[in-house]
């Protein structure tokens, strides 16, 4: 039997390793508002540290943090959190953390990739750890604030301390991921998984399994807003429903005739063929070639992200989703 993962929980952590430290959050978008709020509110000292007083700015000093420059933060800090795109981590890093940070400070990360693809080369003096939270920073704090927590993965790089993990799971404690429950991991398979999930599944898998149905639907000549409710708005409350009770409980909610189509229909569609697909997907990123293809996107601008965006916006997926979207709002449970 393969090992079963080492999980923490609330009790195995306590924030006395990090209560007296001063911790940077640098960044303040998906994740760094997040993160910035429920440690605070976790009673911890967080200073926010930012590039521009663009709107990441405002929105820091409309949630009652006082945001300073990035080597401002830096400079004081004992814990350096990088809550800035991947592709900006090195840049900031090199130009503003390394030369300010004070000797041993911690360098921290939500995902590993400037880490494990070497990115990032930090000083030996320093304890590099990670905890990545699973799922959508809006989530994090949304949880936090009702009492609960997303669960996350937590790894140590480099620990020179000899306590980066109780670190680790202090900040974890301070988010609200232990509240949940905080698998233990390393760099490596955080950056690989967390890619292939993103990739293959939660944001271009279901993504394109949707679209492809809609656009099937309408090809065959059916009406766009039947099509999205099917493909695309009824996702939702299947979704909700493995969430809750798992692909059993799913299949208890459903008809049979759904449970059999499903079964039966689901493997044809999604075949070996997929399957095959997904394995080259997990290789292209093990090689490290993922990696190299983003990095030269970004450098290039990010025409990709530029042009994929506003073919969705411009679809008939989303077009569809705003005629149909006071139909959407009216119907949401009001409590
Ligand atoms: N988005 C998520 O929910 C999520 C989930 C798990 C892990 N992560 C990881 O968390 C980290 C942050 O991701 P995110 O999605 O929260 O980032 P984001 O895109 O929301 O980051 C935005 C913030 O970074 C700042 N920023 C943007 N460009 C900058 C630049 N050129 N220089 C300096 N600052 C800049 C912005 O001002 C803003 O404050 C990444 O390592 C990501 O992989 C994200
Ligand atoms: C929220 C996700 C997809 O899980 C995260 O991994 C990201 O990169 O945004
Ligand atoms: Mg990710
Ligand atoms: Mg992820």
């Amino acid at each position: 039997m393969k090992k079963l993962a080492k999980i923490y929980t609330d009790q195995d952590a306590s924030l006395d390793p990090i209560k007296d430290k001063k911790i940077a959050v640098l960044g303040y978008g998906n994740q760094g508002r997040a993160w910035a709020l429920n440690l605070r509110d976790s009673g911890l000292n967080v200073i926010v540290g930012l590039e521009r007083e663009g709107n990441s700015w405002k929105q820091a000093v409309q949630d009652g943090f006082q945001p300073v420059h990035t080597e401002d933060a830096v400079k004081q800090a004992d814990i350096i959190i990088f809550l800035i795109p991947d592709m900006v981590q090195r840049y900031v890093y090199r130009e503003k953390v390394q030369p300010n940070m004070k000797e041993g400070a911690d360098l921290v990360f939500a995902h590993g990739f400037n880490i494990h693809y070497k990115l990032i080369d930090p000083p030996s003096t320093s304890d590099v750890y990670m905890v990545a939270p699973k799922g959508p920073g809006a989530t994090v704090r949304d949880f936090y604030t009702k009492g609960g927590g997303v669960p996350a993965l937590v790894a140590v790089q480099q620990n020179p301390s000899g306590k980066a993990m109780e670190k680790a799971l202090a900040i974890a404690k301070g988010i609200g991921a232990t509240r949940a429950g905080v698998i233990e991991t390393t760099f490596k398979e955080e950056t690989e998984t967390d890619l292939f999930g993103e990739q293959t599944t939660l944001v271009g898998g279901v993504m394109e399994l949707m679209r492809s149905a809609f656009r099937t639907l309408v090809e065959l000549g059916y009406q766009p807003e039947v099509a999205y409710f099917e493909t695309i708005n009824e996702m939702k409350m299947i979704v909700d429903i493995i969430y809750e009770k798992g692909f059993t409980g799913m299949l208890k909610a459903v008809s049979d005739t759904a449970k059999y189509g499903g079964l039966t229909v689901g493997k044809f569609v999604i075949n070996e063929e997929v399957r095959k697909r997904m394995l080259e997907a997990a290789e292209k990123i093990r090689s490290g070639k993922f990696a190299e293809e983003w990095i030269e996107e970004y450098n290039r601008g990010s025409p990709t992200i530029k042009e994929g965006l506003e073919e969705i916006e411009n679809s008939l997926e989303e077009q569809t989703r705003r005629r149909l979207k006071e139909i959407i709002e009216r119907g949401k449970p009001k409590s």
